[in-house]
C-alpha cells in the first residue's frame, strides 16, 4: 500500500491491518516491522501482546529513521489467541495448527488485540489499546482440522484460524470486536487516531 501523501505508516506485513486501515479512509505507507515474538516466562496475555505492539511500533520507526522516510506517526498491532491461559501465536507448522485447533475445538476463548500509536514529533508520545473478545467453538472433527490445515489458511494467523474466511464455519459466536479478532480494532483504532490528532474523514463535531 503506497499512499501519495501517507499520514502514516503501518508498521506490520498483515494484509489484513492494511486492508481495515483502507476500510477507515487512512492514508498510510507499509514499512517493516520484522521482530522476536516469544513471549517471556510466565508473561501475561495483556502484557504480551501490548509489550508487542510497542516493539512493532519501535521497530517501525528506527526503520523510518534508518530509511531516512519523513517523520509519521507509526501505528502496529498485535493479535494472540488465550485458551486455557496459554498464549497461542502463529503456528510453526500444519502439525501445530492441528494442535491448536484441536484446544479450540468445541471451547471458548480470548482473542486479544494490542494497538499502539508513535508519534515521533514534536515530542515523541506513544498512545496504547487494547480490544478483548470472547470468541466459541464449535466441536471440529478430524477431518475438519485436517481439511482445514490443507487450505493453508490457518498458517499466518494467531490460533491457527481467520475468521474473516473458512474459519468462520467454526465460530458459534464472538463477543467483541470482528475487527479486532482479525488484527485491529477498527473502533479503538479511530479513537486513538482521533486522541493523536491525525483526521479521518468523518464528519466534524460541532
Ligand atoms: C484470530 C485471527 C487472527 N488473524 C491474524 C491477524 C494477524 O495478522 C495474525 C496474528 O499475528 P500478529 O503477530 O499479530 O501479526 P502478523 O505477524 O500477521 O503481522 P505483523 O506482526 O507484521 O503486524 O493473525 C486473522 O487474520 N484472523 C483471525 O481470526
Amino acid at each position: 500500500m503506497v499512499a501519495k501523501f501517507p499520514q502514516l505508516y503501518l508498521a506490520s506485513s498483515s494484509p489484513r491491518r492494511a486492508e481495515l486501515l483502507t476500510q477507515i479512509g487512512v492514508q498510510f505507507a507499509v514499512i517493516d516491522a520484522d521482530c522476536d515474538e516469544t513471549p517471556l516466562p510466565a508473561e501475561a496475555p495483556r502484557d504480551y501482546v501490548q509489550r508487542m505492539a510497542r516493539l512493532k511500533a519501535n521497530t517501525g520507526s528506527a526503520e523510518m529513521v534508518a530509511q531516512q522516510l519523513p517523520l509519521r506517526p507509526i501505528l502496529a498491532a498485535d493479535t494472540a489467541v488465550i485458551c486455557n491461559a496459554r498464549i497461542l501465536g502463529k503456528p510453526r507448522d500444519v502439525h501445530d495448527a492441528a494442535t491448536m485447533l484441536r484446544l479450540l475445538s468445541g471451547r471458548r476463548h480470548q482473542v486479544l488485540t494490542a494497538v499502539a500509536l508513535l508519534i515521533p514529533t514534536p515530542k515523541p508520545q506513544e498512545w496504547l489499546a487494547l480490544s478483548k473478545s470472547d470468541v466459541t467453538f464449535r466441536t471440529l472433527s478430524e477431518a475438519e482440522i485436517t481439511w482445514y490445515c490443507r487450505t493453508g489458511e490457518p498458517l499466518d494467523k494467531a490460533g491457527s484460524y481467520g475468521i474473516q474466511g473458512y474459519g468462520a464455519l467454526f465460530v458459534t459466536a464472538l463477543n467483541g470486536s470482528y475487527s479486532g479478532v482479525m488484527g485491529l480494532p477498527i473502533c479503538e483504532t479511530g479513537r486513538l487516531l482521533k486522541q493523536a490528532g491525525i483526521a479521518l474523514m468523518l464528519p466534524t463535531e460541532n
